[in-house]
């Protein structure tokens, strides 16, 4: 038996960072983007009032106070968007709203609540105010030349803000994979049809395509594969479009695991490994013309902790990412756990939090056949190979499968 370390060591050094692509800014969000990005200007590009109020010289503010206001003569209205063509002087000012640009000649802003309107275009100034008081000054947030992004950065909704505050509309990411997902098994429906006899629908199918649009890359679901040599032979070779290929089934010692016997015969370059984990231990990994391969065993939990173990960190590195592993976080085990072999367990949990510990418990019977208890959990609790047992209130590793819907909590701050 090869360990999952060993496994996973082959799986990365196999998969290669795809190419790169040009996207339209909003469409990049989640990417890893591709190139440096240096600011072209300042951001905000000009001085300009953080509040409502007046633009003033502040020297004109000396000894202002609600019992002794100065009153300063206002020249012009100017709004955000327009830049005004006065120079002020001294007993000026200008009225001015948030974000307009500083007019030349002021160095301060006093806002509305510290005026009064006085006669006709009067304003009275009911407070001191020393110089650059309320304004934002050019480059505050972003210098021009400043490396603002790196390649390899991932593109979340302040990023994206962030290049668009300089004006980029397109940006250079890395591509997402295509992949094409094939199950195999005569006893597979669709998942449209009813149900028959002996049938069972094939959910793999969709856990597995959801798994591939949750790590950001592009699912292909080619349907199901029957068990003769043709019908699979025909169905990976049409995977071999997409940029990486996933299976499920067919990959243990039945009679009729037909995937093994053909990509051996096909001349792919195929490893039929026995992984020293639980679920999972059957899987195939290789390629099939040039495309990383993966064999995932037919039971649904099996295939989607195959998944998690092997194939997303495989996804995000070709996708550019630099982080490709689920958090893994300490918990306290709140019940006794038992193994019963010495393989590397990923054990289905429900994680809560008491102050700052999580705590976690087994959601039940841990069949690979048995979906319900990965519906219900938030983690995977990792116990390694030589752990046999695990008593309550240890620490134990947990692996969380936070997709953002189920990192959102009933409980605010
Ligand atoms: N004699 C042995 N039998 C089995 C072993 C073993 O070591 N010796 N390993 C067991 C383990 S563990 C697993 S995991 C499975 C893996 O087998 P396969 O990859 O060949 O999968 P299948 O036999 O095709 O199916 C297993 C199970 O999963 C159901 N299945 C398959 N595909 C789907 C699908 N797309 N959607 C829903 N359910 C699916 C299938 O009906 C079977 O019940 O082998 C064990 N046997
Ligand atoms: O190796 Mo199987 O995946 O335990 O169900």
């Amino acid at each position: 038996m090869i360990s999952v370390q060993e496994a996973r060591d082959i799986v990365l050094a196999q998969v290669k960072v795809l190419g790169t692509e040009r996207k339209e800014l909003l469409a990049s969000l989640g990417r890893v983007i591709a190139e440096d990005v240096f600011a072209p200007h300042d951001v905000p590009p000009h001085n300009n009032s953080a509040m409502d109020g007046y633009a003033v010289r502040s020297e004109d503010t000396h000894h202002a106070s609600r019992e002794h206001p100065v009153t300063l003569n206002v020249i012009e209205d100017l709004p955000a968007g327009y830049v005004s063509q006065r120079y002020l002087q001294t007993g000026q000012a200008i009225r001015i709203m948030t974000g307009a640009p500083i007019p030349d000649g002021a160095d301060a802003v006093v806002r509305v609540e510290d005026t009064l309107r006085g006669e006709g275009e009067q304003v009275l100034i009911l407070r001191e105010v020393p110089p650059l008081y309320d304004l934002r000054l050019a480059g505050e947030d972003i210098r021009q030349g400043d490396l603002i992004l790196r390649q390899g950065d991932l593109l979340r909704p302040a990023e994206i803000g962030l290049l668009s505050s300089l004006g980029r509309s397109t940006i250079q990411v890395y591509q997402r994979p295509q992949v094409a997902i094939l199950s195999t098994g005569d006893e597979l429906l669709y998942i449209d049809e009813p149900l028959q006899p002996g049938k069972i629908y094939n959910s793999n199918s969709y856990s597995l395509a959801a798994l591939v649009l949750d790590a950001g890359a592009i699912p292909i679901q080619l349907g199901i594969a029957r068990d003769t040599r043709e019908d699979l032979e025909q169905k990976f070779l049409a995977g071999a479009r997409a940029d990486v290929i996933i299976s499920s089934g067919g990959v243990s010692v039945g009679d009729y695991d037909l995937v093994k016997e053909m990509l051996k015969k096909s001349g792919s370059e195929m490893q039929f490994w026995k992984v020293c984990m639980k679920p999972g231990k059957p899987q195939a990994f290789g390629a099939i013309a040039g495309k990383p391969t993966f064999g995932l065993p037919g039971n649904p939990v099996s295939s989607m902790v195959s998944f998690e173990v092997f194939v997303r960190p495989a996804l995000l590195k070709m996708m550019g990412h630099t982080q490709i592993y689920r958090r893994v976080v300490t918990a306290t085990l709140a019940e006794d756990f038992r193994k019963s072999d010495r393989r590397k367990h990923f054990v289905r949990v429900a994680l809560r939090q008491e102050n700052t510990r999580y705590i976690a418990s087994t959601t039940g019977d841990q069949g690979s056949g048995i979906l319900r208890s990965m519906a219900k959990a938030k983690g995977l609790m990792v116990v390694d190979e030589e752990r046999m047992q695990i008593q309550a209130g240890e620490s134990v590793a947990v692996m969380l499968l936070d997709h953002s819907f189920s990192m959102s909590s009933t409980r605010d701050f």
